[in-house]
């Protein structure tokens, strides 16, 4: 039996633009997704997922292609939900070319799910590397982002960067642009997440960032001016200068409503956050509902949060140095 965990985290800038080969910035926080990985000689895949929004299940199905498992769900939530596991396990077999080979695959989270913290990543990272172990096989960190990476690529219809999984992987602040992915030094960072206890769909918030960005000009503009956020940012970023990161930051919610992933719940936690006088703030990952980062070394955004009207949960959140790790 093998046990992994990887880290969720936030983007400081750049989602959905790095989709379209703009820098982005995320960070891994200390929230991990931790799965368990145990070989089975009948060649199930068998998943036990407590956490999934459909009241907690267990799966058991063969891992053959088109197999469907036997639950009593609608069809849609079930491909939803289990996906980026089976994604994971095919990079598997293709690591070790053993797949005949079954599973028990037990997934413990504490990232709320598509609440833009990079749950999919998280669990995708730490499924590739306990179930790859427990064929005896020991991935890097790197290879272990890229095949990440390939999974998310296709759960999310071809839509995906690389950012997400590398950053989890690997953990720390990293930058990512194109196939390009790299750790950067960042000072501490003042980090307090807002979470509205809601969830967007991030196959479809970036679908709808395509469509606007194929369809006008002033759209495809605004992702890459985003880009240009992030330029700047870096320089921010190294000088540790927080006000400035802060006002970035803020530019970079704005453009973010404007392509439309924003929401109600999402823009009264930035404008929470803002009027408790934290530096910056804004939506974090694919948006729709989840989570939002700002920026304030004071107690006060956070206790401001707790009484914002939509939010249900205000912490701080600590940058995770370790990416992977190897707990059994
Ligand atoms: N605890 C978990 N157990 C099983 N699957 C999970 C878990 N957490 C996340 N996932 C998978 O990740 C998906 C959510 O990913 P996504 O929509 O990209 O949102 P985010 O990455 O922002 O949390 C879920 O539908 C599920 O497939
Ligand atoms: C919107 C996007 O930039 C980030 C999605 O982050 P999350 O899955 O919502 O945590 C998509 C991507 O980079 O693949
Ligand atoms: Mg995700």
């Amino acid at each position: 039996m093998t046990v992994s965990s990887a880290p969720g985290k936030v983007y400081l800038f750049g989602e959905h633009a790095v989709v379209y080969g703009e820098p982005a910035v995320p960070c891994a926080i200390e929230v991990r997704a931790q799965v368990t990985a145990e070989q089975r000689t009948d060649g199930k895949l068998r998943v036990h997922a407590d956490d999934l929004s459909l009241d907690g299940f267990t799966v058991e199905y063969d891992g053959t292609a088109g197999e469907h498992p036997h639950v009593d769900a609608p069809e849609s939530l079930l491909m939803a939900a289990t996906q980026y596991v089976d994604g994971a396990i095919e990079q598997v077999y293709d690591v070790t070319d053993e797949d005949d080979i079954g599973f028990d695959v037990t997934i413990e989270s504490d990232i709320p799910l598509g609440a833009g913290l990079g749950s999919s990543a998280a669990v995708v990272v730490s499924a590739i590397d306990a179930a790859t172990r427990e064929l005896g096989v020991t991935l890097e960190p790197d290879e272990i982002a890229e095949r990440a990476y390939r999974t998310e690529h296709a759960v999310q219809d071809g839509q995906a960067s690389r950012a997400d999984t590398f950053c989890s992987a690997t953990g720390g602040a990293v930058r990512v642009e194109g196939d390009d992915c790299r750790a950067i030094d960042a000072p501490d960072l003042p980090l307090v997440i807002g979470f509205d206890g809601g969830a967007g769909d991030t196959g479809e918030l970036v679908s709808g960032v395509r469509d606007l960005r194929e369809e006008y000009d002033f759209a495809a503009d605004t992702v890459e001016t985003i880009g240009d956020i992030v330029r700047n940012g870096e320089d921010a970023l190294a000088a540790g200068d927080l006000e400035e990161l802060g006002r970035l930051m803020n530019f970079n919610h704005g453009l973010l409503s404007a392509l439309g992933v924003s929401s109600r719940s999402l823009d009264s936690m930035v404008w929470g956050a803002r009027d408790a006088g934290a530096h910056g703030a804004k939506l974090t990952g694919a948006g729709g509902g989840g989570c939002i980062v700002a920026l304030d070394p004071t107690p006060e955004t956070e206790t401001a949060l707790s009484f914002t009207p939509g939010c249900e949960d205000a912490f701080r959140a600590e940058l995770a140095e370790t990416g992977v790790k190897r707990l059994e």
